[in-house]
């Protein structure tokens, strides 16, 4: 056989799914986080691989179990502080173990409003977004995080405009200054490395802050921005994010344009229902448009194409 090596190999388990509770005995106030969690681990692992020889491989049955414990003996908000201290676990209990990389997505359960007070031990499932951490634990290079929003999907029914786009032998759109904006929001704001656990620990009360202020400038500028284009919107609320938590050097968004055909009805009767009589219009599921961007601190630099 021709001569080959691993380059690169990460194991470990994925789709862990954890409820963890929190009863407050003083005053009966309960708060519940449900996770999905992944954590892969990277290190002198070739020879499971190459040999078929198991003694350096941490089963996934056990990388499950330590989840589990990890989410008993520890908190789990915020979740960058979770998945700090489970992905050191890793490379501090076993030698040959250099990184782990965890991820762990929290889905909503938000406080149920009875009789027009909070309750103290019933929520509800109020949207597919979740809150989302990706953590890169390494004996190299620290603690590295990324936060993030998924699936906050949105739609502004006007406050849209696109024109001015290359107009070619390939183009049919026509140009508007007034149209449905709709997407499902994909954010992340990358923390600065963290040398150790620690320091994650003594960070810990910058994510909830950085995460409601993310959500919240997401929202804001989606809402009042006249949207020049998917591309302008996003570039703002990148800049926005960026001056909003000093702590972090990076920025994406990645959002689907969720298009809405206006419908000629003028075959009924005459009917008006386009440009400014348009009132009933046609969701497409797909094709989407796609449009991503990473947005960092300071003039323009280097730039590569990883997205
Ligand atoms: O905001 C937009 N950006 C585009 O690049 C694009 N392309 C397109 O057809 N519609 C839109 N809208």
């Amino acid at each position: 056989m021709a001569s080959a090596h691993v380059s690169a190999a990460r194991y470990g388990k994925d789709n862990v799914r954890v409820l963890k509770t929190d009863r407050d005995a003083a005053t009966g106030i309960h708060t519940v986080t449900e996770m999905t969690v992944s954590c892969l681990l990277e290190g002198d692992i070739d020879i499971s691989y190459t040999k078929g020889d198991n003694s350096v491989v941490v089963a996934t049955d056990s990388i499950k179990n330590t989840i589990f414990i990890t989410a008993k003996q520890n908190p789990v908000n915020p979740p960058e502080l979770f998945a700090a201290i489970l992905g050191s676990h890793f490379i501090e209990k076993y030698s040959h173990i250099h990184a782990a990389n965890v991820k762990v997505v929290t889905h909503r359960w938000t406080r149920m409003e009875i009789r027009g007070k909070p309750h103290p031990h019933s929520f509800l499932r109020d949207g597919e977004e979740t809150r989302n951490v990706e953590a890169r634990i390494s004996r190299k290079e620290g603690i590295v995080i990324s936060s993030g929003i998924v699936g906050l999907t949105v739609l502004k029914s006007t406050g849209s405009a696109f024109h001015g786009f290359v107009r070619d032998e390939f183009t049919t759109l026509g140009e508007t200054w007034d149209r449905i904006l709709s997407t499902d929001v994909d954010a992340t704001w990358k923390w600065k490395a963290f040398p150790d656990v620690k320091a994650v620990r003594e960070a810990s009360s910058k994510f909830n802050p950085a995460w409601e202020e993310a959500r919240n400038v997401t929202l804001t500028r989606f809402a009042e921005d006249e949207s020049a284009s998917v591309q302008n919107t996003m570039y703002k609320m990148c800049e926005q994010i960026l001056a909003a938590v000093p702590e972090t050097d990076l920025v994406t968004y990645s959002l689907p344009n969720k298009h809405f055909f206006e419908l000629d009805l003028s075959w009924h009767k005459g009917i008006k229902n386009t440009g400014k009589d348009a009132e009933v219009y046609v969701p497409q599921s797909n094709p989407n448009g796609l449009i991503k961007c990473e947005v960092a601190r300071g003039p323009a630099s280097n730039r590569d194409s990883h997205l």
